[in-house]
Parts: structure tokens; C-alpha cells; sequence
């Protein structure tokens, strides 16, 4: 042991959880650098077949795999503690500054990353009704963080932050205003950190300052959105009271006529929960042919099927039509970024988003886009008055960032 004590660094680690329905997603960064230390996946919490993959980045080690029943979300946390604990890294070190959570819904009332008290925490289970799939998940993941590491600061990063700078013109649903403000229904929208995080990224893909470049983003993962975003501020969004709005989506339904409900509880019988079920979890891809994974989809397609081939369609139509209605709500766009586990790797529904949209000054390099790569990257010809961008997101770093900031600002 040394006999000189150097006076300990400042902490300088953000532990970032993303808590999902059934899985949670989680890295631990070091923010002198931005550098990830450790990041890893717990999947299908709550079934016989869980599996949790971690890999020791810090170590440039061989990322570990366990699998077997993980029954909830806490028991999930509590074996991601365990796997930064056997890496030198768990919770217990001085050197962790926070730890930053994705929380989904923020209401109106959640405009910027909030470090959490017990009147935050019960504001975001208030809202559990407008996400039902994700807040919980959120919850328990705060709470159990919260009992490892009762002296750290926890922040929450919402979802629904970015696009609150929404006009009313785009946030109100046309129904009667007594009602709608009885119940707080306007479009709060989702994925904001990654809308946020990938518009600023195409504005410096363009060698541009935010404030100066519009842009549409298309964040297409399991859950799908689309924004507009004008000079660094979002002025549309496809998601809107809940994240079932918009696009079609991995399990999810997208937009469609609301009388379709009253139609299926007065002639099918079926009951709200039915209902939201049935358009939360068996819609979207999966309803319209068996899979959701847009990788199967296209072998299916390769291979002739032709129900792979309308559910394909009809993702593309919908997609289509929201470039339209953002390309008219901001009036001149600078660039279309398409990014998540869909955008960023399926070139096939690049390549139909953007067909026959030339006279929109629309278009895409098929060599470009072939390219895999995970830099942000221009697929549009030098021809073309729009850049068609691929700008991979990065929620994590994004809610590390914003977690940091606001930790050292308070220290
Ligand atoms: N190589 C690929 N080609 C086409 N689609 C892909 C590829 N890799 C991932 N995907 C799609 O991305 C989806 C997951 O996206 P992701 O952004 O990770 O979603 P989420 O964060 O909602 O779980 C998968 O369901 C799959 O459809
Ligand atoms: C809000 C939302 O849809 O999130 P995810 O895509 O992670 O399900
Ligand atoms: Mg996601």
C-alpha cells in the first residue's frame, strides 16, 4: 500500500438503465471520455428462457452469458449488479456519479432530465395508465437502484422531453377541450432522446449547427416514430397520448380509425384490455404476417411469400406518408435521417421509403446504402437538394450526457 493519498478523483461514471417492457438495456460510461466501460442486455425478463449478455468493455474481455428464469425486473438489476461487481465495476464504487434512467412518460410536466424524490417518482407512476408497457418497467428499475445506492443521485430522462416544444396546432387532438383537458389527452410523443440525439448528429453529418437545418427523423425499432424537427426544436411527432400512434411497428398497430375500437366492442365483444392488447402486442408486423423482426421478413420476401411482402407494403405506405406530412408541416427539410435497429440496417426499406419521392428532391444512392457501417453516413446522390442520412443512435450516451450534466452542475 502507498503512504501518500492522493486526493480521489471526482466521480466521473453514469450507469444508464433502459428499462423495457420485458428487457433491460444498460451500460456504464466513463464521462471524462464518454468512454463505456460495461454494457450488456437482459432479455425476456419474466419467462423460463431469460438471458442476460454482459460484456466488460473496460477490459476488451470476452462478453459473459447467463440464461435461465430472471422473474422480474428487480431480480434482473440485481444480476446486472452482480456481473459490474465480478468486472471490478459494481455499484458500490465511489467513482459513480449517478445513475440516469429512460423513463418513457413525463406528461407535460417533465420538460428536462430531473433528478428523482419521492414527488418524481410518484408523478411517473400517475402516468402509468398513458404507458403501460414501459413506465412500470421504469419504476421498478428506479426503485431497485434506488435500495442498492440510497445516497446516489438517480435522474430521470424522459422520453416525452424533446417534443414539448411542440405547437399546440400539432399537440391537440381535434376533440372537445373540456374533455381532453380534464384527462391531460394531447400527443406527448416518444423516443425524444433519440430524435434529440440523432437531429443534432445529421445537422453535424451537414457540417451545420442545429439551429440552422431541418430535418425528419425516422427512429424505427421494435417501437417506430417519426419527427419533425425545426432548427434543433421538434415541431411534429408520430406517437402521440401513448406509443401506439403513427407508424406501423414490430407488435404495435400505428394509426388507424378509433371507431375500429367501438366497432370491435359492440360487434366482437371484446373487452378495453382485449383491445389494447390485441393493438399493443399482436398488431403491427406481427398481426399482418407472423414476424416482427424485419430481418426474417425480408428472407421471407426473398423466398416469395407474399404476406411478408404486404406487411412489408404496408409499413412502407404509412412511412411514406408521414415523409409527406413532415416534408409539408416544416416547409423545407434539409435532410431524412433514418436511424434504430430497423432504419440503420434495413437498406431494402430505405431504398422503398424514399422510391418516386424524387420530385420532393428525394433520392438514394444504392451502392451508398449498401454500405454497412456505424458512423453516421450520407446514402442521398451529391445531386439530390435533400440528404437521406443513416445516423445511428445512441440513447445511452445521450441520457449519460444529460445525467452528468446535471449531477455536476448540482455538485
Ligand atoms: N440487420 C438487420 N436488418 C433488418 N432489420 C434489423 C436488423 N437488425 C435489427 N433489425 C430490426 O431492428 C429491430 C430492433 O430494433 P431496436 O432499435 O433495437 O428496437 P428496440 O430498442 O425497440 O428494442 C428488430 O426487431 C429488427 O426488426
Ligand atoms: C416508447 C417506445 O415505443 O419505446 P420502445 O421502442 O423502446 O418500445
Ligand atoms: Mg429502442
Amino acid at each position: 500500500m502507498s503512504s501518500t493519498h492522493p486526493s480521489p478523483a471526482p466521480a466521473s461514471r453514469v450507469l444508464v438503465l433502459n428499462s423495457g417492457s420485458s428487457s433491460v438495456k444498460y451500460q456504464l460510461l466513463d464521462m471524462r471520455d464518454e468512454r463505456r466501460l460495461a454494457a450488456g442486455l437482459v432479455e425476456r425478463i419474466g419467462e423460463q428462457t431469460s438471458r442476460l449478455k454482459h460484456s466488460p468493455l473496460h477490459s476488451g474481455g470476452e462478453s459473459r452469458e447467463r440464461t435461465g428464469p430472471i422473474a422480474d425486473h428487480e431480480a434482473a438489476l440485481k444480476a446486472v449488479a452482480e456481473e459490474l461487481a465480478a468486472d471490478g465495476l459494481g455499484l458500490d464504487s465511489p467513482e459513480l456519479a449517478a445513475i440516469g434512467h429512460r423513463v418513457v412518460h413525463g406528461g407535460k410536466h417533465f420538460t428536462a432530465p430531473t433528478v428523482i424524490d419521492d414527488t418524481v417518482l410518484a408523478e411517473i407512476e400517475r402516468l402509468i395508465p398513458v404507458a403501460p408497457l414501459h413506465n412500470p418497467a421504469n419504476l421498478t428499475g428506479i426503485r431497485t437502484a434506488r435500495a442498492l445506492r440510497p445516497d446516489l443521485p438517480q435522474v430521470a430522462v424522459f422520453d416525452t422531453a424533446f417534443h414539448t416544444t411542440m405547437p399546440e396546432a400539432a399537440a391537440r387532438y381535434a376533440i372537445d377541450v373540456e374533455t381532453a383537458d380534464e384527462h391531460r389527452i394531447r400527443r406527448y410523443g416518444f423516443h425524444g432522446t433519440s430524435h434529440a440525439y440523432v437531429s443534432r448528429a445529421t445537422a453535424k453529418l451537414l457540417g451545420k449547427d442545429p439551429s440552422e437545418v431541418n430535418v425528419i427523423v425516422l427512429h424505427l425499432g421494435n417501437g417506430a416514430s417519426a419527427s419533425a424537427v425545426r432548427g434543433g426544436r421538434c415541431v411534429d411527432t408520430s406517437m402521440g397520448l401513448t406509443p401506439l400512434e403513427g407508424l406501423v411497428m414490430g407488435t404495435r398497430s400505428g394509426d388507424m380509425d378509433p371507431a375500429v375500437i367501438f366497432h370491435l366492442m359492440r360487434v366482437g365483444g371484446m373487452s378495453a384490455d382485449e383491445i389494447d392488447a390485441l393493438l399493443n402486442k399482436k398488431s403491427g408486423l406481427i398481426g399482418l404476417c407472423g414476424d416482427n423482426d424485419m430481418r426474417e421478413i425480408r428472407r421471407r420476401i426473398d423466398e416469395g411469400d407474399e404476406q411478408a411482402q404486404l406487411a412489408f407494403d404496408i409499413y412502407i405506405h404509412r412511412l411514406k406518408k408521414y415523409i409527406g406530412a413532415y416534408y409539408a408541416v416544416l416547409g423545407r427539410v434539409d435532410a431524412i435521417a433514418f436511424t434504430a435497429g430497423v432504419g440503420e440496417n434495413a437498406a431494402p426499406v430505405r431504398e422503398a421509403a424514399v422510391a418516386g419521392l424524387e420530385e420532393l428532391g428525394l433520392a438514394i444512392d444504392g451502392e451508398l446504402n449498401a454500405v454497412r457501417a456505424d458512423e453516421p453516413r450520407l446514402i442521398s446522390p451529391e445531386y439530390a437538394r435533400v440528404a437521406v442520412a443513416v445516423v445511428p443512435t445512441d440513447e445511452e450516451l445521450e441520457i449519460a450526457t444529460q445525467t452528468y450534466a446535471l449531477v455536476a452542475k448540482k455538485s
